[in-house]
């Protein structure tokens, strides 16, 4: 079932994209395929006229099989040119959706799903294949059609031998068994490839090589790095073990089918109910019989991996769709500026992958053009409070109200699109340096003077004079010969973004100067101060920092203290010293070590 939706969905792709060329394609392929057993015919003919001593025949008929061939092979060759791009095509189609499927629902709570984040894991992983999908698809039509005629051929001589290709039915369906038993291994130990490969990004790329080298660690981690592919690999061996004694008792039961045929013709011969040219017949039509179902088997499994990716595929969609996010929102309409503020109302969290709760009952209200000030130990869910804050996780029990308006009710691209943020792992994209500020604010993608501004503001000027193409120079050597930049210097763009993002209502920054060094992280706390001013001013924004640095915290008009995911105080930096509590504990400690 699957298989069968699979053709249908890449040949829906291929004639959607160009169905002249899915037309072209798919005559060639015809035209050649039904030329094979014509040849078979020709050599018939051949052989009986040259036991009649018919030179003349038997010259005609040798030149119209070397044409045949030379037809066949051209055929194939043409064809091929014209569903090469379709493929191509196909694969971009798919790579789409697929971004749609990781971006489409307006939270992440799914690609932190496991089930979830393998079945994306693999797709991705599948997703090269469609080229050849396609291909399999397009031949597999001319394959069949070639049996077809095959059959009449055999046919018109014993209609036993008709029974020659429902033998290679067998090979078939096991060959259907063998791929299920393969794919299933896979998805069980998708997990553990997932680890793998992490395992191996670790232990090559320059940021973490670093300090494998330092700490002695590579050899750990190789036997670490084997130990799971060992695994995984026992698997998917024994699996493709069972798979190939299947596809081979399938084949056997062919091989003893084909051996039946030659021996039926032959003794006819004997007989005198055929001739010597039917004999050939026959040996040839068996033998491209044999070839039709390895050929037909090897494209057979390639269309059902495509039927399992797009199995795979839909269940990504179905997910999707039934994410609490997809659903239409309700009335509910985001305010143009904000007046009464945000408010959380017996918020809890707990993240889809564990039943801990991160937030525990947390219950505030953030005054409108509030600077928030969030701290806490490490663990203790502020970050998980700021992507909660902006709409990217939806809390498991409570509600967040942006004045007086659930976000629920909301869609959330429609709260996001509102919020500018720069968090404490944040983006960097190795392209142009116009691309890196300018996902701030799409719309400004191509105002350079903008860009400037945001660039210069955030202290990333120098970060500029370093690129040689300036805004339209690459960054990152990743696949080009882009300018590498430091870590600061990365995070300098990301706060270039944030300050890019026009009429936000929520600016969050989450560990903001963490890169940075300590002119740079002065320059930012300047910046804050400015843009809670501005935004305040313009949209009555709520500012919201996260930090450890309590020399920046003290200023913020409001700060939160979290403790195992419950607001433990709340006040301003004078009550909260006044109070005595964890906050004036930290605070102290903080400053006994600077002082
Ligand atoms: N995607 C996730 N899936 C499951 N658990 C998560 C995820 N992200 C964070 N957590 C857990 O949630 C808890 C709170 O994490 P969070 O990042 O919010 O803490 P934090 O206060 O910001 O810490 P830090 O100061 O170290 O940045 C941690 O125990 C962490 O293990």
């Amino acid at each position: 079932m699957t298989t069968i939706l699979a053709v249908r969905h890449l040949l829906w792709l291929a004639f959607r994209s160009d169905p002249g060329r899915l037309a072209r394609a798919s005559a060639m392929l015809a035209a050649g395929f039904l030329s094979t057993p014509l040849i078979a015919l020709c050599l018939k003919s051949l052989t009986t006229a040259a036991v009649n001593h018919d030179s003349g025949t038997a010259a005609r008929l040798a030149l119209i099989t070397a044409a045949l061939l030379v037809f066949e092979l051209m055929m194939n060759h043409f064809a091929h040119l014209s569903y090469f791009e379709l493929g191509d095509l196909s694969e971009v189609e798919f790579q789409n959706e697929l971004i749609t499927l990781a971006h489409g629902v307006g939270n992440l709570e799914q690609l932190d799903t496991p089930a979830y984040a393998d079945t994306l894991a693999l797709v991705r992983e599948e997703l090269p294949r469609t080229r050849a999908s396609l291909e399999a698809v397009l031949q597999l039509g001319g394959l069949v059609l070639q049996m077809g005629l095959t059959a009449v051929l055999l046919g018109s001589l014993n209609a036993w031998l008709l029974l020659l290709p429902v033998a290679g039915a067998i090979p078939v369906l096991a060959g259907n068994r063998a791929q299920r038993l393969v794919d299933r291994a896979k998805e069980d130990t998708a997990a553990l490839t997932r680890l793998g490969r992490h395992l191996l990004e670790t232990t090559t790329m320059l940021a973490s090589v670093k300090e494998i080298r330092l700490s002695g660690a590579e050899a750990m981690l190789i036997e670490r790095h084997q130990r799971d592919w060992a695994t995984t690999s026992t698997a998917l061996r024994r699996a493709q073990t069972r798979a190939a004694l299947l596809r081979a008792a399938g084949q056997l039961t062919f091989a003893a089918a084909y051996g039946g045929a030659i021996y039926l013709v032959v003794r006819q011969a004997l007989q005198g109910g055929s001739g010597l040219g039917d004999v050939i017949l026959v040996i040839a039509l068996a033998a491209q019989i044999s070839f039709q179902v390895s050929n037909g088997l090897g494209l057979l499994t390639t269309v059902q991996a495509a039927g399992c990716t797009m199995e795979r595929i839909r269940t990504l969609r179905t997910v999707a769709a039934a994410s609490p996010e997809s659903a239409v929102p309700g009335s509910g309409k985001l305010p143009a500026v904000l007046t009464r503020g945000i408010r959380l109302d017996h918020v809890s969290f707990h993240y889809p992958n564990s039943d801990r709760k991160v937030l525990d009952d947390v219950t505030l209200h953030i005054p409108a053009g509030t600077a928030l000030a969030v701290v806490g130990e490490n663990g203790a869910g502020k970050s998980t409070l700021v992507k909660l804050l902006c709409g990217l996780y939806r809390p498991t029990s409570g509600r967040i109200l942006v004045d007086d308006v659930d976000l629920a009710s909301t869609a959330p691209t429609g709260w996001q699109r509102r919020v500018s943020t720069l968090f404490q792992d944040f983006a960097r994209l190795e392209l142009r340096l116009r691309d890196n500020t300018g996902i701030g604010d799409l719309d400004r993608i191509d105002d350079d003077q903008a860009l400037q501004q945001a660039i210069d503001r955030a202290e990333a000027g120098p970060v500029r004079a370093l690129v040689p193409d300036g805004l339209d120079g690459l960054l990152g050597r990743g696949y080009g010969d882009g300018t590498e930049l430091s870590g600061g210097q990365w995070q300098k763009l990301g706060l270039a973004r944030t300050l890019l993002r026009r009429g936000p209502l929520l600016v969050a920054l989450d560990e903001p100067a963490s890169a940075l060094d300590a002119t740079a992280e002065q320059a930012l706390f300047e910046r804050f101060a400015d843009l809670v001013t501005e935004t305040r001013a313009d949209t009555g924004a709520i500012t919201v920092l996260v930090s450890h640095r309590f020399s920046t915290v003290r200023m913020a008009d409001l700060i939160v203290v979290l403790e195992q995911g419950s607001v433990s105080e709340v006040g301003t930096h004078a009550d909260l010293i006044t109070s005595g509590g964890l906050y004036a504990e930290l605070y102290h400690l903080q400053a006994r070590a600077y002082a």
